[in-house]
């Protein structure tokens, strides 16, 4: 696996308090990577570190080939990453496209090389018709449009995103889902992403799962459903007395509320077979997948293995 970041045994202390505890993983490059974890997990920590923006405790970290070394100033790997923060850093008073290009001078490009990266950057952050308005003027997903843009400017080999679409309606967070998902699969560059939204989760190659600063599931989101999620059924029956009866008789564990009747199965097919069982018995049905949704419920309330 080429790595475009690895992390051992990544400890972060707050004088007392430890965040992380002596987390370890990798991220390969090219990939879409999410972290997740319930509020105070220890993601912001974890990213703030990996952007050289936060000094860590003890353990090593590798950014596209480079150790971090906090004891100088990581201009290496600070080139090579974009980092969009839940908080904006671009200029109130400054078009879209200033902010922009003052962010791209800030990295020594040349005039050519600016106009080049400007170009590519508005392509996929659709930036035509806000790039002549001010920052102040801007909607909140508009300004997320112009952060992500500001993060890619000098075409960095990582983007790190902390939450890029927390706050956003529906429509606007499916663009800015869509525009990062099309910027990682052309470009093949590597996104980190913490997110609370569990469907774009759906699509990473790999996900991690922090609990109080510990590492307590990780794999694709596929393994991760098929470990922490299952199926079930939801079933509405003629008449209650005979369904309970039947699922009784057949061994079938069941909540009900309002007389629906859930049961679980192991699959598509397992559903298929109750349900020839049971079908003069049956009004309506669902099947139902489990999801992501179910995947975090389940490890924060009973924890993982990692
Ligand atoms: N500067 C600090 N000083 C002391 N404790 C801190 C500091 N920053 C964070 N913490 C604590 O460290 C733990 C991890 O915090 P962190 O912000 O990394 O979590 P998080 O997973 O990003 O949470 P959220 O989803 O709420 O952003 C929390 O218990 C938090 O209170």
């Amino acid at each position: 696996m080429n790595s475009a970041i690895q992390v051992e045994n990544l400890c972060k202390q707050y004088g007392e308090h430890q965040a992380v505890k002596g987390i370890s993983f990798s991220v390969e490059q090219g990939s879409l990577f999410a972290f997740l974890g319930a509020n105070g997990a220890g993601k912001s920590t974890t990213i703030e570190i990996l952007c050289t923006l936060l000094k860590k405790s003890s353990g090593t970290v590798k950014i596209n080939g480079y150790t971090l070394d906090e004891s100088n100033d990581n201009a290496e790997i600070r080139k090579s990453i974009g980092v969009v923060f839940q908080q904006s850093l671009l200029d109130e008073r400054l078009t879209v496209r200033e902010n922009i290009l003052h962010r791209g001078k800030t990295y020594g490009l040349s005039k050519t090389q600016l106009a080049e990266n400007y170009q590519f950057v508005s392509t996929y952050l659709h930036l035509d018709d806000i790039e002549k308005r001010k920052y102040r003027t801007l909607s909140g997903g508009q300004k997320r449009r112009a952060d992500i843009a500001r993060a890619l400017i000098h075409r960095p080999k990582i983007l790190f995103l902390d939450e890029p679409t927390t706050g956003l309606d529906p429509q606007t967070r499916q663009f800015v889902w869509q525009a990062i998902k099309q910027l990682q699969l052309e470009t093949n560059m590597t996104v980190f992403l913490t997110t609370h939204y569990m469907e774009e989760v759906t699509v990473a190659h790999q996900v991690i799962v922090l609990k109080e600063g510990e590492i307590v599931a990780e794999g694709t989101p596929d393994a991760l459903k098929t470990n922490y999620a299952y199926d079930s059924m939801a079933l509405v029956f003629h008449h209650n007395s005979e369904g309970i009866k039947w699922l009784e008789e057949n061994n079938i564990s069941y909540t009900e509320k309002q007389g629906i009747f859930s049961v679980r199965v192991e699959s598509t097919l397992h559903a298929l077979t109750l349900l020839k069982k049971a079908e003069p018995l049956i009004a309506s049905f669902e099947v139902i997948k489990g999801t992501m949704d179910d995947v975090f419920l389940h490890i924060m309330a009973e924890g993982g293995a990692a």
